[in-house]
């Protein structure tokens, strides 16, 4: 059976990373596409290198023409730029939507089948545009981000119980952004949720809301950190679980920016919500019940996203 075939658009910090994880997980021959001549070609070479030494069987190539990523399986989108200290993932919105232009017309002319996964920010706004300019079905096209903000949620309760990280289950809804969701409801420690622990004594309401804040407030903490740009390890780690279930048919149950339909009154809009990925895309939408207070966070998250779909119809009034 021949390879699968991964194409990365931007071959910048994330997508590097997400060569590098491909490749280690034998996910199939890679092709890194990046409009900086050389390199992408030069991380290709590099990561290939690798191989010998990690035993793992791929060919990585870098390219510069649309034309190398032709029927890719899954492409990865992290083309555009990223924030540095003192911005919001808003204020990309403009130079990243003609971005997304460029990347949806070379997906629809070389990749119509593939299975997209954006992480451009901002995010859910990006995605939504993506899958307009490059006209592929929207179950195939998918934002990344609930993955990751699970991830960060998942690190720090670890951290709080000292448990393993492999016993926390979360779930951040919404839009990737201030406005993000993370559902103490539906976040469990061992299967036991974070609001019956708060009444079994183990954490106290307070110590819990400054957990789910830094969790909200955790890709501007690695920002101010690094300040040449944004985190790349545990968001290529994410895309590369997505992409995983995609191509193996896993049917994974994960947070998503997903295209809605009616789904939580939400329609023709990318919003983070629990999707099933498998060899169809997205095969399902899942629809939790909110309390009030979880309804009224997730409706201001979704109007946040509205505000910024608002903003790219400004820019481009053919995505209305
Ligand atoms: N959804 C999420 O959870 C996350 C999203 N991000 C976002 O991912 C994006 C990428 O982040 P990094 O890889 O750290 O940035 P980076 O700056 O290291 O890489 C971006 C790459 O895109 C390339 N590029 C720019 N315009 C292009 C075009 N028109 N066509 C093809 N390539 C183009 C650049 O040459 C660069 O190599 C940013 O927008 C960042 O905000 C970052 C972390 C998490
Ligand atoms: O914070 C940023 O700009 C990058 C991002 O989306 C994240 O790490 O969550």
């Amino acid at each position: 059976m021949a390879r699968n075939k991964i194409a990365l658009i931007g071959s910048g910090m994330i997508g590097g990373t997400l060569a590098h994880l491909a490749g280690l997980k034998e996910l199939g021959d890679i092709v890194l596409f990046d409009i900086a001549d050389g390199i992408p070609q030069g991380k290709g070479l590099d990561i290939a290198q690798s191989s010998p030494v990690e035993g793992f069987n791929a060919n990585l190539t870098g390219a510069s023409d649309y034309s190398a990523i032709e029927g890719a399986d899954v492409c990865i989108v992290t083309a555009g730029v990223a924030r540095k200290p003192g911005m919001s993932r808003d204020d990309l919105l403009g130079i990243n939507l003609k971005v997304m232009e460029q990347v949806g017309a070379g997906i629809k002319k070389y990749a119509p089948n593939a299975f997209v996964i954006c992480i451009t920010n901002p995010l859910d706004a990006m995605v939504w545009a993506l899958q307009k300019f490059s006209g592929l079905p929207k179950n195939m096209v998918v934002g990344m981000a609930g993955v990751l903000d699970s991830a960060r949620f998942r690190l720090f309760l670890s951290q709080e119980f000292n448990v393993s990280v492999q016993d926390v289950t979360a779930f951040v809804l919404g839009g990737h952004g201030d406005t993000m969701v993370p559902l103490a409801r539906y976040s469990t420690i061992g299967g036991i949720p974070l609001t019956d622990l708060v009444k079994m004594g183990w954490v106290t309401k307070e110590r819990l809301e400054e957990i789910i804040q830094r969790t909200r407030d955790g890709g501007a903490e690695i920002v101010g950190l690094l300040k040449t740009g944004s985190a790349y390890y545990a968001p290529a780690a994410s895309a590369i679980e997505m992409a995983e279930s995609f191509l193996k048919d896993k049917k994974r149950v994960l947070p998503c920016a997903a295209h809605l339909t009616g789904q939580y009154g939400v329609k023709d809009m990318y919003v983070g919500v629990p999707t099933i990925i498998g060899a169809g895309g997205v095969e399902r939408i899942i629809e939790v019940e909110f309390n009030k207070a979880e309804q009224e966070a997730f409706e201001k998250s979704v109007a946040s996203v509205a505000g910024l779909c608002e903003a790219c119809v400004a820019i481009a009034p053919s995505l209305k």
